[in-house]
């Protein structure tokens, strides 16, 4: 589990530090862990250029500068604010023969020292024309300039980093977006940084969550998971999400709706009816993938919010929450209940998403009071309570049609089997891009495919 905190809680922890440490003893702790992975990263190479813009972050590509040189590296920098550069990296930089220049060229590393914590939009174009004709490897210092440190949004040029070196702790863009390979130097900061603002799971923390048969279960005690999706039309989506749910723990499932024909000759194993009235008890449903918006969809969904065990709606079933609030009066408030929208569906719900997807999803949550799981490259998941997991894809495999639908049947199988909601959202966007990295294997691949590699993704995450 890696805790990530936002700028104004870091910079906080900084300042407090900084209070009882001699000036300048933070960006020399900041700037040797740079100036160390630089040299590590060089292997043979003996040319660091340096890209250097107004504040601290300049600061530390300077001082970096300077401890290279030191070791006798050929270290340049281009100052792309002259007038505005931290002066004291710059002295020291020049005192061991650190050479200024207008423009890099021919060398091996790259240190983006343009702007850190305090960048706002897109590089300007001055650094984006210097980063635009970069071709050596790129280390960015803290963050990579040109993304939000605190959205992990770009709206513009940006700078593509082959490793990221930030300090004290990591911060919201080093998950949710691509910072290269992350290297976090101890500055000091931990004994001022309390609780993080964001949690990504690791594989770990997801393996010891997964539930997995005792000696003593059987199909029920593992909870019973229910699918309310598909249509007579439409059964991939009730396929794709029950086969989902079976395949995720050994717990019993149920099918109830239009599309039963079709599950159960492709799943003999579940238990399917045509109505989600007489579908049975079970410990949590699943209810909106393929399943239409219609009244007989609606009467469904009423149905299943009343049932007054957790449910996953997903896909339809938002649909019809954001198109007739008075579905909501059908819901236990004490009952937990996932929302996983994908974009459109989430401006359905509550307006455009917009950059920043964590404060999205944390008033989603709190607004409906459900866990939401707001689909994405980076998936978040927040809770009522305002918890928030982040868990950022290495690819793009899992963008495929039928994909959510497999989602939803994973975490109604985890709400059954009585995980708490939000670990159940974050453990089933982790094992889900697993699964679909695993099916991908360098090519596209259908829905199937991805739910065909699921045993193989909980495998992957399970301790030996
Ligand atoms: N505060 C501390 O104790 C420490 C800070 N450190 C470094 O200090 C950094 C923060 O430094 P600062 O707060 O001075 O600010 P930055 O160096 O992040 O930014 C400097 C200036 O760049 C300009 N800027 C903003 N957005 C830009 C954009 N998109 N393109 C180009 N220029 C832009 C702004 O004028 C901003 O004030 C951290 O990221 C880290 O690298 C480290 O030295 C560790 C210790
Ligand atoms: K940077």
């Amino acid at each position: 589990m890696r805790g990530l905190w936002t700028t104004d809680r870091v910079r906080a922890a900084e300042e407090r530090v900084m209070a009882v440490v001699p000036a300048g003893a933070l960006m020399r702790r900041a700037a040797f862990g740079v100036a160390v992975v630089a040299a590590e990263l060089l292997a043979g190479g003996r040319r660091v250029g340096l890209l250097v813009g107004a504040g601290n972050n300049g600061g530390d590509a300077l001082w970096a500068g300077y401890y290279l040189r030191k070791r006798g590296v050929a270290v340049s920098a281009v100052l792309l604010t002259p007038d505005r550069v931290h002066a004291e990296g710059l002295a020291a930089f020049r005192r061991v023969g650190g050479r200024v220049v207008d423009r890099l060229a021919d060398v091996d590393l790259v240190i983006d020292g343009i702007v850190g914590l305090s960048a706002r939009g897109p590089l300007r174009p001055d650094a984006a024309e210097h980063v635009a004709h970069l071709d050596a490897p790129v280390l960015s210092v803290d963050l990579p300039s040109g993304i939000d440190p605190d959205t992990g949004a770009t709206s513009g040029p940006a700078v593509r980093a082959h490793t990221t070196v930030t300090f004290g702790c990591l911060k919201p863009v080093h998950a949710l977006a691509d910072c290269g390979d992350v290297r976090l130097v101890d500055i000091g900061l931990a004994g001022e940084l309390h609780g993080p603002d964001l949690v990504e799971l690791d594989v770990a923390d997801v393996g010891l969550a997964w539930p997995v048969p005792g000696p003593e279960d059987d199909k029920y005690t593992q909870g019973v998971t229910g699918i309310a999706a598909g249509s007579a039309t439409y059964p991939g989506a009730a396929v794709l999400a029950a086969g989902a749910a079976l395949l995720s723990t050994s717990g019993l499932v149920r099918y109830a709706g239009a599309a039963a024909e079709g599950v159960r000759a492709r799943w003999p194993e579940a238990v399917c009816t045509g109505s989600v009235t007489d579908a049975g008890r079970v410990q949590a449903w699943v209810v909106g993938p393929g399943l239409g918006t219609g009244l007989g969809a609606e009467a469904v969904l009423r149905t299943v919010l009343e049932a007054g065990v957790p449910v996953c709606a997903d896909a339809d079933a938002i649909t019809m929450l954001a198109n007739n609030p008075d579905l909501w009066d059908a819901r236990d408030p004490d009952t937990p209940l996932v929302l996983t929208p994908h974009d459109r569906e989430y401006e359905r719900l509550a307006g455009p998403v917009g950059d920043d997807r964590v404060t999205a999803a944390r008033k989603a949550a709190e607004r409906f009071n459900a866990v939401v799981l707001l689909k994405g490259h980076a998936t978040v998941v927040a809770g009522p309570d305002g918890r928030v997991l982040v868990n950022r894809a290495r690819s793009s495999w899992a963008a495929t049609a039928g994909s959510g639908d497999v989602l939803s049947g994973v975490l109604g199988s985890l709400l059954a089997a009585g995980l708490d909601p939000v670990l159940a959202a974050g453990c089933a966007a982790k094992v889900h891009v697993l699964a679909a990295e695993l099916a991908a294997d360098g090519a596209p691949i259908p829905a199937t495919s991805l739910l065909g590699a699921i045993p193989d993704a909980i495998r992957a995450v399970r301790p030996l």
